[in-house]
């Protein structure tokens, strides 16, 4: 007999429900590392794909193996005519979070065979995720305007690639490479609810395309990755500096939460916010400034004031959305963007799990009755 002899927690806060080596986080000091390297050297070096290889395999590639990963996922970039006729009947209202989640189960309609022992069947589901979902996120947009999906540009590298399918124009190569950055940014973050939600779905030893179609069920929600989304909105509704004071004040006596910020780990600001935050400076640079600039700062300043007592500062949504805008992304697709990033750290994931593999089968605590007879239904 089993016996439950620990303490509920609540949102299981720091309780271990794993061992990995994909990545840490320090969050008394602000500190991120995806596989030892700090997120700051990758952000400044590194390339998307680059980073989703050594969050995957372990290691930083040499060049021919970035060469051949870069390669076999340009080659399978393209999405079936079957899926996406599939597409093309989900109803343009849709949020794209839905679309993206039901076309990713979809490639397991196709490609699945559950064979997690065969090494090559694990390497082409890891390509082919990382390969199709951004055409995925890319056609939804184009068809719910009613326009046919741009076809990827094998001539293109990932992020370039990907703004050339959702705008049908080749991108600034800043704009390309900030967004490169964007990923890699929000490529893993050790054992999140999205992550904990692949990992529990790897756990039964399903297949592949199930673990990430569950994982980005669980990333849309406002009080995941859902929040970039929020944040834009709700600087829309601030919509003045001198509003930003009564906001804050007005959440803070009704007890709703301030979108973008407050962390489960981070005590600190995020360190992947602050380089958000200088990523979109580098684009006002550029391109002009914008407005929703000053009110997301004089916003952060204020809730620092405020709520930094209790250890919420901004999370990595508060500024991702003011660059997505400035590159002139839907508000809707900020969180899909978001999932593209975020398969690299489930697929991390989901190999550690499989590759030591128990399911996970957590215990409760019942607080219910017992004994309880059956009363028919015309005696009730
Ligand atoms: C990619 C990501 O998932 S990053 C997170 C994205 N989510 C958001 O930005 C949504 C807003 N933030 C939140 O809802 C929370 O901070 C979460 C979900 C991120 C973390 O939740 P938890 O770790 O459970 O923290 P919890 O909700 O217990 O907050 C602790 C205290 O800080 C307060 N707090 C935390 N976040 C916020 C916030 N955004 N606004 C106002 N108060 C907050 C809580 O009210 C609570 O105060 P109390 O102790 O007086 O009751
Ligand atoms: O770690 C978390 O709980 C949420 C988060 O920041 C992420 O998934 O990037």
């Amino acid at each position: 007999m089993t016996v439950a002899t620990c303490e509920y927690i609540p949102g299981l806060a720091n309780v271990p429900a794993a061992q990995s080596s994909v990545s840490h986080v320090n969050g008394q000091s602000g500190i991120l590392e995806y596989r030892g390297i700090r997120i700051e050297g990758l952000a400044q070096k590194s390339t998307f794909l680059e980073t989703a290889y050594l969050l995957i395999w372990g290691e930083l590639p040499t060049k021919d193996e970035l060469d051949s990963f870069e390669r076999d996922i340009r080659y399978h970039r393209r999405i079936k005519y079957r899926i996406r006729d599939m597409m093309k009947c989900f109803p343009e209202t849709g949020h794209p979070m839905d679309a993206l989640q039901t076309s990713a189960a979809a490639l397991g309609l196709f490609y699945s065979r559950r064979a997690l022992n065969d090494p090559q069947y694990i390497r082409g589901a890891v390509v082919r995720l990382l390969a199709k979902i951004p055409t995925m996120v890319a056609a939804f947009q184009l068809m719910r305007k009613g326009n046919d999906a741009v076809q990827p540009n094998d001539d293109l590298d990932y992020a370039t690639n990907f703004l050339y399918m959702l705008t049908e124009r080749l991108p600034d190569p800043l704009a390309a490479r900030i967004f490169d950055v964007c990923l890699m940014l929000h490529a893993e973050h050790t054992i999140n609810a999205s992550t904990f939600s692949a990992m529990v779905t790897a756990s039964t030893m399903t297949d592949p395309y199930a673990v990430i179609a569950s994982a980005v069920g669980t990333l849309a929600g406002p009080l995941h990755g859902g929040a970039n989304e929020e944040v834009i909105l709700m600087l829309e509704e601030i919509g003045s500096v001198e509003n930003v004071r009564p906001y804050v004040e007005q959440a803070i006596a009704q007890k709703s939460k301030i979108m973008g910020f407050g962390h489960r780990v981070y005590k600190v600001k995020d360190p992947r916010a602050t380089i958000l935050q200088g990523l979109a400076e580098q684009l006002f640079e550029k391109t002009g400034h914008d407005t929703y600039y000053d009110i997301a700062v004089e916003l952060e300043k204020v809730v620092e004031e405020k709520l930094g007592h209790k250890g919420v500062y901004a999370n990595v949504d508060f500024y991702s959305g003011l660059v997505y805008r400035k590159l002139g992304i839907p508000t809707d697709l900020f969180t899909p963007i978001f999932a593209i990033a975020r398969v690299a750290g489930w697929l991390a994931h989901w190999r550690e799990q499989i590759g030591e593999n128990r399911i996970f089968r957590p215990t409760q605590i019942y607080t219910g009755q017992h004994n309880i007879p059956y009363i028919p239904i015309y005696e009730r």
